[in-house]
């Protein structure tokens, strides 16, 4: 029998549907680029499980009688939280951007780095679908044998990029014998910090050109824990850096600071609290004050609903005028960098790099959580 003859432009439009679609040509088994992030509810009755996952993480959340514990708070939590998700369009829309950032980046790695190509973009979630062990089947449905773990959280902390490593961890057998590294933070990249920047000078246009100098530039980022803070968490640090290089590419032109939100529960957090910082710069006569998310790289509750919804009306009560930078969200310089990093990370790695950054093999001097110590030898291993 004749062999079927796929015509070359057949092929090309292939190609270009699996480009678009970021699904891997077939017979060729793709590098994996798995995006982790801690998700968010698409919709408003899915707020209750994405808090009883959260609450019930005891690498973010340590809680006595966890399995207990972390229902009766998510329950408790859930209609304050369901009603600022109602109040945000109806859901997270972390996992649109997520997709969008991946499908882009993964297209533009295949040309930064075709060694490794083809290159699929997965989404693996700590708290709602896709959760790993949904990733995974997909990963060996794919037939996927070498993996990057990419996390989306820019700076490292434990409570975020190291609960989602943990958790791989602990689900590894899900996934066969994939050969994994890992690009564990990456706050300082210039793609990243140009991305940041270019949002940050949209926002200064607002401004009337006259005043534009004035105006200061409230850097807002998750807060933590002091316990957590105490126990050497890199995270403070590493937001610190972002914004150091953020001010530098602005060529330090603006007066800022950085500043801290949504903590929760009654015990001490990392401060100033953004919501104060923004009342006592009306104390201070400020009267222009662009608001900057500098920890995330797409919209969630917190900068739609409290710092849109909440505090930006407050502080304008109180005669500030703010404008909030804008969420990374789709912006093409970002997906540019995001694409960048994994292809710089993928080259190291052919060279001979090693399978995670040095500093990720530093357990925090005051950790006491053995997953964690597990979770470095093993990918320190590459995943073997
Ligand atoms: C870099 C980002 C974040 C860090 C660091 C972080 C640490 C951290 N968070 C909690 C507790 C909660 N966080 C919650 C929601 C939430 N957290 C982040 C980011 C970081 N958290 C985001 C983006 C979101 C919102 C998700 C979305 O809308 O898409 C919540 C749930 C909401 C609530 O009940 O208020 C809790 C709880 C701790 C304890 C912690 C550090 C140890
Ligand atoms: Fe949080
Ligand atoms: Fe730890």
């Amino acid at each position: 029998m004749m062999p079927f003859k796929t015509s070359t432009a057949t092929r090309a439009l292939a190609r270009s549907y699996a480009s678009l679609h970021n699904v891997p040509p077939a017979g060729k088994s793709p590098t994996a680029i798995v995006m982790l992030n801690m998700g968010g509810p698409a919709t408003v009755p899915e707020t209750h499980d994405f808090l009883k996952n959260l609450f019930s993480d005891g690498d973010l959340i340590p809680l006595p009688f966890q399995s207990f514990l972390a229902p009766w708070i998510a329950k408790r939590r859930t209609p304050q939280i369901e009603a600022q998700y109602a109040a945000i369009g109806g859901g997270s829309p972390i996992l649109k951007w997520s997709e969008h950032q991946g499908a882009g980046m993964a297209q533009l790695l295949d040309e930064l780095h075709p060694e490794t190509a083809p290159h699929k973009s997965y989404v693996a979630f700590r708290y709602v679908r896709p959760l790993t062990e949904e990733t995974a089947r997909q990963m060996q449905a794919d037939g996927v044998k070498r993996a990057v773990a990419f996390t989306q959280y820019p700076q490292y902390s434990c409570s975020t990029t190291g609960s989602s490593l943990n958790e791989l961890f602990r689900k590894k057998d899900n996934f066969g014998g994939i050969e994994w590294s890992v690009i564990d933070r990456w706050g300082t990249h210039p793609g990243f910090v140009e991305a940041v920047s270019q949002n940050i000078e949209a926002a200064l246009q607002k401004f009337p050109e006259s005043a534009r100098g004035d105006t200061v530039i409230l850097f807002s980022a998750h807060s933590l824990p002091m316990s957590v803070v105490n126990r050497g968490d890199p995270y403070v640090l590493e937001v610190s850096a972002s914004v150091a290089a953020v001010m530098a590419r602005l060529g330090n032109n603006n007066p800022y600071r950085l500043v801290w939100q949504s903590q929760v529960g009654p015990s001490a957090w990392m401060g100033p609290q953004t919501n104060d910082a923004l009342k006592g710069m009306a104390r201070l006569g400020k009267k222009q004050v662009v608001l900057v998310p500098i920890a995330f790289t797409s919209d969630h509750i917190e900068t739609l609903y409290e710092l849109d919804h909440e505090y930006v009306r407050e502080a304008e009560e109180l005669g500030i005028h703010v404008e909030r930078a804008e969420s990374l969200n789709g912006s093409p310089v970002f997906i540019r960098a995001l694409a960048d990093i994994a292809a710089k990370h993928l080259k190291d790695y052919s060279a001979g790099g090693g399978p995670t950054s040095v500093q990720l093999g530093l357990r925090c001097p005051g950790c006491k959580n053995a997953t964690c110590g597990q979770q470095k030898s093993w990918f320190a291993r590459g995943g073997a």
